[in-house]
């Protein structure tokens, strides 16, 4: 668990990785490594947690030099490192890369491949931990795996652990199937399957935020909860990414995954502080508990919805179906709002509702507790303008916790809402993919979905797949830069409530 704004306790990973290894980084011409994977390698080397001696093998069929590959790296620092490049230091973690022209549809390439590996585990003395890293498209990770079964790279005298990105298979069936062939080569115990959302420093603190804080925790009770809400809202449209994100839609993009996660992690209320194993147990209970929307409850419990055209922050900007690479004809999804309820003891009877979307007004993801009003005591005593108390857990960009209470208007016999707000102001936030890689290193994988959650999430979204295939759910609009669908907004005025 990381402490890493809330506490002035030590970090308890901090510890470094005592051990040598070699990261063999698949699709290391690619965004992601330039964007974030070679970032958060890099600031966990500023902050002493890699291993004295490691490397770094980057692969890709572009034919770089070991030479290029280290500018490429360096130029990568220089544009997306969230710390400053110290100079001192820089020449040394380059010295760390080195590069594999590599097409992972060859056998020949992981014969190559396993000589370099080895070549440098000589050279650095350093044992055969390997972690392999696939930031490729999905298509290339059953391939890859059972190559590196076939030609001995994952045959090590060490450790080995296997991370894969995401999407991890586009439904029920095709993720059951990806999970069997990674199965082949590894262990569940040695399968990473990342999620970035679960990277995040306020979803890694929030067990710890509870437990430290027993004002919050005392607030995590049945009677008092009157829904929960999950927002992850962007303003960003479909951008480049058409060919993936018009088969995917935010169903399969952002609800499989992320939000089932917060919804997870913000149900999971652990009375003590649990071991990981005992968080991700508890983790699938949640899944196992959550309730499917089917039948009628799908038209009542669901929206579905694609950004129109629209204003965002004064700029005109053009609807989905017009977006460079979108059919005009599209029926994909771009926005997700739905009524969730948890079958268990504690959550009983309380709504969490859950929504995300793309060219919304606001890029912010929080989880909000809305409470009850408290009737009896203010049976003969209701003076206006109360609103409901709120706790608001800000998640990203920033991150905050904020209350929201009745105060008394001095000049009137009033009462308006207000808010305080905590917040450390620290604009040095680690990054998702740096915390991540370095549980990673670590072997803990707390903060990687396990296969029974991805399954049982799948399992959860494939009736509304099915129901949005047979086009049982209407497809509403949205104008760009607005909060959302209008039936959204009617879905928690059903409920005599309102997103926050
Ligand atoms: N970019 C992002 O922000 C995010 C990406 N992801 C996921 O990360 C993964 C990678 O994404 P991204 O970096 O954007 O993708 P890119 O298309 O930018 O990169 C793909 C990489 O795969 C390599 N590659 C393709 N075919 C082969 C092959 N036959 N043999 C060896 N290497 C190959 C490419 O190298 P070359 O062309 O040199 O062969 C390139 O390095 C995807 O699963 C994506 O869904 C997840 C979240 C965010
Ligand atoms: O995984 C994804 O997440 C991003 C949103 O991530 P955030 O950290 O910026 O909230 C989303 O834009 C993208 O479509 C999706 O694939």
């Amino acid at each position: 668990m990381q402490f890493n704004n809330f506490s002035s306790q030590p970090e308890e990973h901090s510890e470094r990785n005592a051990q040598g290894m070699t990261v063999v980084l698949f699709g290391a011409t690619g965004d992601l490594a330039k964007r974030k994977l070679f970032p958060a390698l890099y600031n966990l080397y500023l902050e002493n947690k890699m291993p004295e001696a490691f490397s770094v093998v980057g692969l890709g069929r572009t034919p770089y030099t070991d030479d290029v590959f280290q500018t490429k790296v360096e130029q990568s620092l220089r544009t997306y490192s969230r710390r400053t490049v110290e100079e001192e230091g820089l020449h040394q973690f380059l010295s760390s890369f080195r590069y594999c022209t590599f097409d992972a549809t060859e056998t020949t390439s992981y014969v190559k491949l396993n000589g370099l590996i080895e070549q440098r585990e000589q050279e650095l003395e350093i044992p055969e931990n390997r972690l392999f890293y696939l930031s490729v498209a999905p298509g290339l990770i059953d391939v890859i795996t059972s190559n590196l079964n076939t030609s001995g790279v994952s045959q090590t005298s060490g450790w080995k652990r296997l991370i894969v990105e995401k999407p991890f298979g586009s439904d029920l069936a095709s993720a059951r199937e990806l999970n069997q062939k990674l199965r082949i080569a590894f262990h569940e115990d040695e399968i990473y399957r990342i999620d970035h959302y679960l990277g995040k420093p306020m979803v890694q603190n929030l067990e710890t935020l509870i437990l430290v804080n027993p004002v919050l925790d005392s607030l995590f009770n049945h009677e008092l909860i009157a829904n929960v809400q999950i927002t992850a809202s962007e303003t960003v449209g479909v951008e480049t990414r058409a060919a993936y994100y018009d088969h995917a839609g935010a169903i399969r993009d952002m609800v499989q995954n992320h939000m089932l996660q917060l919804v997870m992690m913000t149900a999971l209320h652990l009375p003590k502080k649990a071991q990981p194993e005992e968080i991700r147990s508890k983790k699938v209970e949640i899944m196992e508990a959550l309730r499917p929307i089917q039948g009628e409850n799908l038209q009542t419990d669901l929206i579905r919805a694609q950004y129109g055209e629209g204003d965002l922050f004064g700029i005109d900007v053009p609807a989905y179906r017009e977006e460079p690479g979108v059919p005009h004809s599209s029926m994909n999804d771009t926005y997700i709002a739905a009524r969730l309820f948890i079958d268990n003891e504690f959550w009983k009877g309380i709504p969490f509702y859950i929504r995300t979307g793309k060219r919304l007004d606001k890029k912010s993801t929080r989880i909000v507790f809305e409470f009850k009003e408290r009737p009896a005591q203010l049976e003969d005593y209701r003076p206006e303008g109360l609103a409901p108390n709120l706790l608001i857990l800000e998640i990203s960009p920033n991150e905050s916790i904020s209350l929201q209470v009745n105060m008394k208007d001095p000049s009137a016999n009033k009462f308006k809402p207000s808010t305080i707000t905590f917040t450390t102001n620290s604009s040095n936030q680690p990054e998702a993919y740096e915390l991540l890689l370095h549980d990673a290193m670590l072997g803990n994988a707390t903060f990687f979905a396990n296969w029974k959650e991805v399954e049982l999430s799948w399992q959860w979204i494939q009736p509304l797949l099915e129901a949005f295939e047979e086009n049982q759910l209407p497809l509403v609009t949205y104008a760009a830069g607005s909060t959302g669908p209008k039936e959204a907004k009617q879905l928690l005025a059903n409920d005599h409530a309102n997103w926050w």
